[in-house]
């Protein structure tokens, strides 16, 4: 995209009017919500409810519900409201990837997203990218069913995505005569499983999705002994996640430099805030500068925060391309070439020991190998030693870089915490992944039974064989280049 002078000139002729603080500007973004549940648990109808009582279904959708519905009463004669989701059932049954719908309704006090997702086992993996944006999870439970290993699995993922919040639903309560005893054992038995997993924000409803109470609209007439809020008395008082993220982040997605007096860092903010006057680091150079403009398409502004498209100007020349991070300087992220990391394997082939992989995360894309340490037990939520990691495993693994990496934690940055694998032969997104935290070992030298692996330069490499170290063992060491640095970095830790 070239940009013209003139074009240049106009952006800085506007003057936004002074923002409100960056909390502001983020608690008034909708709530992202997923469901969850086990098939047949109603999933379908609580988010066709949900819609209804909340008016977002649109006149002529309203009338094919009633149309298409006639043929498919259930035994209350009320419409079927899973159909509403139908679009997305057709492309289910043709097996299509990922997919996950994403529907839009508002109350007086919020506006709303849920991702829906499908129940299946298989579907693991769509379950996890709906859950990866989501600020609250809505576990659907069969109140006759109680909780299931889907169930189980289900919060383990979306706790595992970051989710802290949590609305356990116990529908169809209006087929166990709205029995209490039955509700208060499957909140006590989820609330075991929500300790193990670190979840402490729970709110538990007794619902009836197709007949819409406790959903939008009380049910005391059905369950007088249920005091508590109803889904949506709940969603409105959540908190977005976007809170959680630490300091201002901005990976660079693309240099523009329209005229010779202009030089703007482009992007889009992944977390904190920035306003003209902070001081910024690049990274991977370290250098420092200090903002001293931030314009969007078409406004110069006083602020940015997390989820703003923006131009970043800086008050000095410095060496920035696609693919560095622009930070906070008194919040900086982990940089380093060795990271633990969580991922949900995606395909068939799954996750071989060893293996290069290209790493991308925002804009950047880096050569990684991946090497599988242990797999999450879904049905025991424990996790078990594990070298390889097939379709739809969720696994810890360890990530070796051939160059500097920059990360935060997923639980501190869901972007620039957040990665996806792609095989180089195939091209195909093999994993989703978060960073736990960076590896304390050497990365460079590798030890595995008799082998070692050097991550060197060439030269480099030859040199450390040749020392007294290696000097025998040439038939053991494998070699692979990285960068002079990093070199640097092994040759000190093998003099201490
Ligand atoms: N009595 C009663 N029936 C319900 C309730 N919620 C859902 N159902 C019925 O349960 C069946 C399954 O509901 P769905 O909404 O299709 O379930 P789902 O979880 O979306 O299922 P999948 O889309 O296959 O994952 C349907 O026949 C619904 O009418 C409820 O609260 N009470």
């Amino acid at each position: 995209m070239t940009v013209s002078a003139t074009a240049t000139a106009e952006v800085f002729t506007v003057e936004e009017p002074a923002l409100e603080t960056a909390k502001a500007i983020r608690d008034s973004r909708p709530l992202r919500l997923i469901t969850c549940g086990s098939v047949d648990d109603g999933k379908s109808t609580l988010i066709g409810r949900l819609l209804w009582d909340t008016k977002a279904v649109k006149e002529d959708q309203a009338a094919t519900l009633e149309r298409d519905s006639s043929g498919k009463q259930n035994d209350l004669g009320l419409p079927d409201f899973a159909l509403l989701l139908d679009g997305l059932q057709a492309e289910r049954e043709q097996g299509i990837t990922i997919d996950v719908a994403y529907r839009y309704f508002s109350t007086d006090r919020r506006s709303f997203i849920v991702a829906d997702t499908p129940g299946h086992e298989q579907y693991t993996r769509n379950m996890a990218t709906g859950a990866s944006t989501a600020d609250l999870a809505v576990l659907l439970v069969d109140a006759r069913a109680g909780i299931l290993e889907q169930t189980r699995r289900h919060a383990t993922i979306a706790s595992l995505m970051g989710i802290r919040q949590f609305v356990l639903a116990v529908n169809k309560i209006d087929l166990t005569n709205y029995d209490r005893a039955r509700f208060e054992q499957i909140t006590h038995e989820f609330r075991e499983i929500a300790l193990t997993l670190g979840v402490k924000q729970i709110t538990a409803i007794p619902m009836s999705a197709l007949k819409g109470e406790n959903v939008v609209y009380d049910g005391r007439a059905a369950m007088p002994w249920y005091e508590g809020p109803t889904l949506v008395e709940t969603l409105e008082k959540a908190t977005t996640r976007s809170n959680q993220t630490v300091g201002f982040r901005l990976p660079v997605q693309r240099v523009s430099r329209p005229g010779e007096s202009f030089r703007g860092y482009q992007g889009t903010v992944a977390g904190g805030s920035v306003k003209p006057g902070d001081s910024v680091v690049i990274l991977p150079s370290g250098m420092v500068a200090n903002v001293t403009k931030i314009v969007t398409f078409d406004l110069v502004r006083n602020a940015a925060v997390a989820g703003d498209a923006i131009t970043l100007v800086l008050d000095r020349q410095v060496d920035v391309s696609r693919g560095d991070m622009i930070v906070a300087i008194d919040s900086q992220p982990m940089t380093g070439r060795g990271f633990d990391a969580q991922l949900v394997a995606l395909q068939p082939e799954g996750i071989e020991p060893g293996k290069r992989y290209w790493l991308k995360s925002g804009s950047r894309r880096q050569r990684v190998s991946v090497d599988p340490i242990s797999q999450l037990d879904l049905k025991t939520s424990k996790w078990a030693s594990a070298d390889k990691l097939g379709m739809n495993a969720i696994g810890k693994v360890h990530l070796t870089f051939d160059e500097q990496a920059i990360f935060d934690t997923y639980e501190q940055n869901r972007t620039t915490g957040a990665f996806i694998l792609i095989d180089p032969d195939t091209n195909n997104t093999v994993a989703g992944g978060m960073i736990s935290g960076r590896r304390s070992e050497l990365g460079g030298i590798h030890k595995d039974d008799q082998r070692v692996l050097l991550s060197l330069p060439a030269d480099l490499a030859e040199k450390i064989m040749a020392t007294e170290l290696f000097a025998g063992r040439r038939q053991d060491v494998d070699v692979r280049h990285t960068s002079v640095g990093r070199a640097a970095e092994i040759l000190a830790d093998l003099d201490e």
